[in-house]
């Protein structure tokens, strides 16, 4: 009766990839190669906000976990991305993804591309992850699970549809194809063992419908800002 539960719950939990940001009619286009590089930059340099808050949302995660077993695995997310004396992160990474596509780092790093709405999103997330009980915290970074599947297309679809990007850029991408099933496998096995009770089990549902609204709020944002 349990496991049929918790079969029910994680099914419940992978039923938002129909929810997931690779249907956005922005990364539609994208990946069917509609985009113009004005609207390609101007992705990248507002996707950079998310890029650098996600350390701080981890940090806010495991500031409020209790558990260090689970902060032993969870602390390898901050040096993804900022990396390690001698190795690039995922921060480098993206910045190194900008100035392939023309976009030189500086005008990323000033936020001056960056629209109020994406810097809502965003804010919002790290805000959530620092307030929330740090379980539906984990539950939110959830949409990982679907993250796979859209790197695997935007690869090809950048290769294929945009040879202006030098393609040492897409590093980026390349990697999370790997991390991103290692972090949600992880963050999957927390959610599971935590949330037992139908309480723990629909608040953690929330959260990842919450981050759903948040990826797809980022898009629409910049969707408008870059009209075609
Ligand atoms: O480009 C994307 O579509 C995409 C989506 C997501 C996601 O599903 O949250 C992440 C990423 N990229 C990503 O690069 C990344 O490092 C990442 C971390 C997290 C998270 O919530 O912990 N999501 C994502």
């Amino acid at each position: 009766m349990t496991a049929l539960v918790e079969n029910d719950f994680v099914a419940t939990l992978r039923a938002h990839s129909a929810r997931y940001h690779h249907q956005h009619p922005f990364h539609v286009r994208m990946n069917a190669g509609e985009l113009s590089p004005r609207q390609l930059r101007g992705w990248i340099a507002n996707r950079f906000y998310y890029q650098e808050n996600i350390p701080r949302k981890d940090a806010a995660i495991l500031s409020n976990c209790p558990d260090v077993e689970v902060r032993r695995r969870w602390i390898r997310r901050i040096t993804d991305h900022d990396g390690t004396a001698g190795t690039e992160g995922g921060i480098e990474a993206w910045l190194r993804l900008g100035e392939a596509a023309g976009l030189p780092r500086a005008e990323i790093l000033d936020h001056r591309h960056l629209v109020p709405g994406v810097r809502f999103a965003v804010d919002a997330y790290v805000n959530f992850t620092r307030t929330r009980p740090w379980v539906e915290a984990v539950a939110s970074s959830l949409t990982e699970l679907f993250a796979p599947d859209l790197m695997a297309e935007r690869l090809a679809a950048f290769e294929r549809h945009y040879p202006w990007i030098d393609a040492g850029g897409l590093a980026y991408f390349r990697n999370r194809l790997h991390q991103a099933p290692r972090d949600c496998e992880h963050a999957l096995e927390i959610v599971t063992t935590h949330c037992l009770s139908a309480e723990t089990r629909a608040a953690a549902i929330d959260a990842l419908s919450f981050k759903c609204d948040v990826l797809w709020s980022q898009l629409d944002c910049i969707d408008t800002a870059y009209p075609e």
